[in-house]
């Protein structure tokens, strides 16, 4: 593919990634695959060209552009190389034209303005492992070009892009992709071996696993969430991983505490990494800037309200309970934990201070401006005995 024909298959990806997110389709990922499926021409320098196009233009806008054409258009002010490839020329886009609309560059959508400028939402993330301490010691793994992470004591750190998963070692659950904030917010629930613990959205088992690790694979593990197509996949994760522990259980959404009843006041530790809108993941995933709204944002608080209630009533008296989003709004995360304190006498907050990060209200907060990691809000709170 000439340059010029990078340009106009990145606008045309676009179109779909815009569309896309109004009508809640697939991912962009999904539609550069599928660009590309029906395109067996295009070779890998093409792919990548063109995805590095689309995303640039991605994360450049917070909000969703005009059109394809006016993201890749707004790109252009940042790579001036891409004016030259608008030249009408055959599979080219066609003559810039004085006064068209461009993309205008910001981190986050308007009705977010200000609120999370700063943060560090729209850099690239890196790719870190977590090391599976139940298998082997983060010293004696040795991957090629792997560093430690500098504050997750089992983590390391990769080249993006590395291919990890088609690993041997990956093969044998000596290691699982997990970001270093995701690794630090989990070891920041304090399991302890031995304990009955609920991770109540546990999602395909990220969180579950390094919980089981930090038990060292005893005590109970209840693995709860309402989706069962993830949940599903934390079976044959734990099995590669060598957790016994993990005992799966399908909540119905509305429906939570019926399903667990026999767990009503019994766990030492419950760990609620809500649903959220998942502002501090942009980096990964930054069209997910363009599917927020503020009606999403507010549903997703009533269940985050739910959840927390919840999950309290299954902790013993001296337990705890430590609440997690992966959202840097304080009110998915400093709000809630504040409006549940005041209902809620019998508990207070107890830590957690992370080796990273800064404290944040209630709890504790992770950026990837201060911490390099992904953004996350954690509170620990404990029932009194
Ligand atoms: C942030 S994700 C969890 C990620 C997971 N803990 C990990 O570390 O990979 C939130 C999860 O909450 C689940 N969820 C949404 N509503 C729920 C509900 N009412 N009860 C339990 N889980 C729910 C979603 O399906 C999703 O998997």
């Amino acid at each position: 593919m000439t340059p010029q024909a990078r340009a106009q298959a990145a606008i045309d990806i676009v179109d779909g990634v815009i569309a896309a997110a109004r009508a809640g389709g697939a991912a962009a990922d999904t539609l550069i695959q599928r660009y590309f499926a029906a395109r067996r021409y295009a070779g890998a320098k093409d792919r990548r060209a063109v995805r590095a196009l689309v995303y640039g233009a991605i994360r450049r806008a917070g909000d969703p552009p005009a059109s394809g054409r006016a993201a890749m258009l707004g790109l252009a002010e940042d790579m001036p190389e891409l004016t030259a490839w608008f030249d009408g020329s055959r599979h080219a886009p066609a003559p810039i034209r004085p006064d068209e609309p461009r993309a205008i560059a910001s981190e986050a959508p308007a009705w977010l303005a200000g609120r999370l400028d700063g943060l560090g939402l729209t850099g690239r993330a890196p790719l870190d492992l977590r090391v599976n301490r139940l298998k082997i010691r983060r010293e004696a793994l040795d991957l090629p070009d792997a560093v430690p992470t500098p504050f997750a004591p089992d983590g390391l750190r990769l080249p993006q892009g590395a291919a990890v998963e088609r690993l041997e070692a990956y093969a044998q659950g000596l290691f699982e992709v997990q970001d270093e904030g995701s690794q630090l917010v989990a070891r920041a629930c304090g399991a302890q071996p031995g304990q009955a613990v609920v991770d109540l959205c546990a999602g395909a088992g990220g969180k579950t696993l390094a919980l089981a690790a930090d038990m060292a694979d005893r005590g109970r593990l209840l693995a709860c969430d309402a989706d069962r197509a993830r949940l599903a996949r934390l079976a044959p994760r734990a099995a590669r991983a060598g957790v016994t522990i993990a005992e799966p259980r399908l909540l119905d959404a509305g429906r939570e505490a019926d399903a667990l009843a026999d767990w009503r006041e019994a766990a030492d530790l419950v760990v609620i990494d809500a649903p959220c809108s998942g502002t501090g993941t942009w980096r990964r995933n930054p069209e997910a800037r363009w599917r927020l709204t503020p009606d999403r944002l507010a549903r997703l608080q009533t269940v985050q309200a739910r959840l927390l209630r919840v999950g309290a009533a299954l902790v013993r008296p001296g337990g705890a309970l430590a609440y997690i989003t992966c959202s840097l709004l304080d009110e998915e995360g400093v709000a809630p934990i504040a409006a549940f304190l005041e209902e809620a006498p019998h508990w207070r907050v107890d830590g957690p201070a992370l080796p990273a990060g800064a404290a944040h209200g209630p709890g504790w907060r992770l950026t990837p401006a201060d911490a390099g990691t992904d953004g996350f809000f954690i509170a620990r709170l404990r029932r009194s005995c």
